[in-house]
This record gives C-alpha cells, sequence and structure tokens, in this order.
C-alpha cells in the first residue's frame, strides 16, 4: 500500500474506486465501506483508495466537542494496508478543508482522484457544514461520470454500529462488545516505561504504557488481554487506574505478561483488550492484591 501524508494528484490511475470517510475504529460498517472499493477496483484492473483525515474534522469545527480517537493513526495504516488497499491518503484536516463547499469538495475529488466509483456510509456528509451527502454526490457522479455506492448500514446485535457507540463501550469498559463492533479487540500501543519498580517485588511485574493523549481509555478495572512485543503475542492482564492501593495519584496502563521474563523498557507493546473482569479496588495492602491477582490470572483464562 502506498501511503499520502498530504494531497496528492493521483488522477492518472485507471478506474479508481476510493472510500470516504474519518474512519476512526476501521469498524465493521468501516470495513464493509473500504471493502467494497477494494472489490470495485479489483473488478475494474483498477486502484482502491481511501481518503481520509489523519485528525478528526471536529478538532478544527468544533474543539469541545471532537470525541478521543478509537485508534492512533499507525494502527489505523496497519489494519487499512491489511485490508488490501491500494493507496491511503490520510492528509490534515484543516480550515481550508472545513471552508470547503460541496460542490468546490466534488471538485477536490475529480482533480485529484478522478474516480470511477466513490463509496461512503449512510450517513457520510462533507463540505462546509457538512452540507454535502450521499444524494448530492450521486447527482454530481452523474455529471461527472463516476458512481456512487452507498452500502447499508451495519448492525451487531441489534445496535447500529457507530465509532460514537464503540467509544462509549470501551470507555464503560465493555471491550468485548466493543471488539464485535470492530470486528477485532480494541488496542493501544505504547514505548513502555518505568513505574515505581514495585511489580517485581509483589511477583507480578507490569510494564507501563503512557496515557496517549487524545485517545479513548478502558474504564478502570483489570482487564484479559493480549501483548505483543516484537512479532509475538502473549496473554496477559491490563490493569487501568491509579493503584489506589498504594495510594497512586496517576492513571497509569499496565500489563502483567503471563510466562514471559524479559526486559522491555523504551520498547513497543501492543495491548489488545479482550474482557473486563472486575473493577481497580482499594486492597487493605500488598497481600490481598498478590491473592486477587492470582484468581484474576486464573479467571482469565476462559479469554485466552
Ligand atoms: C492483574 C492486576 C490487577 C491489579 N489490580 C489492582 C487493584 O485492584 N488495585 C490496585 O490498587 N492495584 C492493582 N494492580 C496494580 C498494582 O498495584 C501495580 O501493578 C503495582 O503497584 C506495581 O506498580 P509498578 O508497575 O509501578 O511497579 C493490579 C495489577 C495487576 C497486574
Ligand atoms: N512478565 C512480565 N510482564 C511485564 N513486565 C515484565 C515481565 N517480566 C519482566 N518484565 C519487565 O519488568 C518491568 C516491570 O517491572 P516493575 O517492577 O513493575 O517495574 P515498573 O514499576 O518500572 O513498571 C517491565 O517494564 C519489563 O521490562
Amino acid at each position: 500500500m502506498e501511503l499520502f501524508t498530504e494531497l496528492a494528484d493521483i488522477s492518472l490511475h485507471q478506474n479508481i474506486a476510493i472510500a470516504l470517510g474519518t474512519f476512526d475504529g476501521i469498524h465493521a460498517g468501516h470495513q464493509q465501506i473500504i471493502g467494497q472499493a477494494v472489490q470495485l477496483a479489483r473488478q475494474s484492473s483498477g486502484t482502491s483508495v481511501v481518503f481520509t483525515f489523519r485528525n478528526h474534522p471536529l478538532s478544527i469545527i468544533d474543539p469541545e466537542r471532537c470525541p478521543p480517537f478509537i485508534m492512533a493513526e499507525e494502527e489505523k495504516v496497519e489494519v487499512i494496508a491489511g485490508m488490501g488497499v491500494d493507496i491511503l491518503m490520510s492528509i490534515p484536516f484543516d480550515v481550508k478543508f472545513l471552508q470547503l463547499m460541496p460542490d468546490e469538495f466534488i471538485q477536490l475529488l475529480i482533480h485529484y482522484f478522478r474516480p470511477a466509483h466513490v463509496v461512503v456510509g449512510p450517513n457520510y456528509t462533507f463540505g462546509y457544514q457538512g452540507k454535502g451527502n450521499p444524494e448530492i454526490l450521486r447527482k454530481a457522479g452523474a455529471s461527472y461520470h463516476f458512481d456512487v455506492q452507498v452500502p447499508e448500514a451495519v448492525l451487531v446485535d441489534d445496535s447500529l454500529v457507530s465509532s460514537t457507540l464503540i467509544r462509549q463501550l470501551i470507555a464503560s469498559g465493555d471491550v468485548q462488545q466493543a471488539a464485535k463492533l470492530l470486528g477485532r479487540p480494541f488496542v493501544m500501543a505504547g514505548i513502555v516505561m518505568s513505574g515505581d519498580q514495585r511489580g517485581r517485588q509483589l511477583g507480578y511485574p507490569t510494564a507501563n504504557i503512557p496515557v496517549p493523549p487524545g485517545m479513548v481509555i478502558p474504564a478502570d478495572g483489570v482487564y484479559a488481554v493480549q501483548v505483543m512485543t516484537g512479532n509475538t503475542w502473549f496473554n496477559g492482564l491490563a490493569n487501568v487506574g491509579v493503584n489506589p492501593t498504594f495510594n497512586g495519584q496517576s492513571r497509569r496502563i499496565e500489563v502483567f505478561i503471563l510466562n514471559f521474563n524479559d526486559d522491555l523498557y523504551n520498547k513497543k507493546v501492543r495491548v489488545s483488550f479482550l474482557a473486563r473482569l472486575r473493577g481497580e479496588v482499594k486492597f487493605a495492602g500488598a497481600e490481598a492484591l498478590k491473592e486477587q491477582i492470582a484468581r484474576d490470572i486464573t479467571e482469565a483464562q476462559v479469554f485466552f
């Protein structure tokens, strides 16, 4: 997959099928839209393109209402590449975009991409104040010779799959349901930093990753997780919270990896959240916490 981080003219590619959207999380609905663009391009020996923004448009339009991200940019690029997309154009949404009228946005699409197919979700909006919609795109397509496909919204367990619902599920700790809507578990990645060096004394060393700013964070508590270091996935348990047993103040994300004993400081780890086991508790002391962690490990086994 070719990645562009600023607008580039690729209009000379043949039979471009382009998926448009913010695509935070690349959930089951987004997968259908992007998958359709990939399929349309393959059918015509053409080029599949995903055109998206690195920052949420609301971060410019109305920062107060800007939601936290479900997925970091690096993860997003990897997942989109894994779907067989030929070109990803992931560019900053800036004031210039904010001011584009719907027909100006369409002109931009034609100038840079000259698409044969455009695929968008049913609630896709574009242009100044989100005044553009799939119907307006369709009308433009009739004049400029591209067809517009709008796959139906995806339902999981009778709920409409949306980035908003997924953010709520993660923030409330229901990472299991979030994974169903995402089509894969929710992932957080980070570089391991040092903590209070207490974990090793408890018999449960925990690799700590910084709380990433602007990202959705699972509710405080203990989770069954999988942890990737190097190219290998390990089973483990994560604790999200402030370590009340030791009167901690700052929120941290820490993982104890099962059957593992290696130095992870300054290394990148990815934590994939499978299920929430319990909330974070203030124990009377280290012994009570250790006994509970032993029970957590037993309980987590059903999710591995
Ligand atoms: C599976 C697991 C469950 C945990 N549950 C709690 C908890 O309920 N309450 C709490 O105060 N700390 C909990 N912790 C966090 C420990 O307090 C923390 O790992 C320990 O203080 C080590 O911190 P350090 O990495 O800074 O050395 C848990 C840790 C793990 C691995
Ligand atoms: N099974 C394991 N799970 C997590 N970290 C481990 C494990 N084995 C060794 N480590 C190492 O130990 C460190 C955590 O030990 P800990 O005493 O909790 O220190 P800190 O407070 O600095 O996190 C990790 O950052 C990692 O480098």
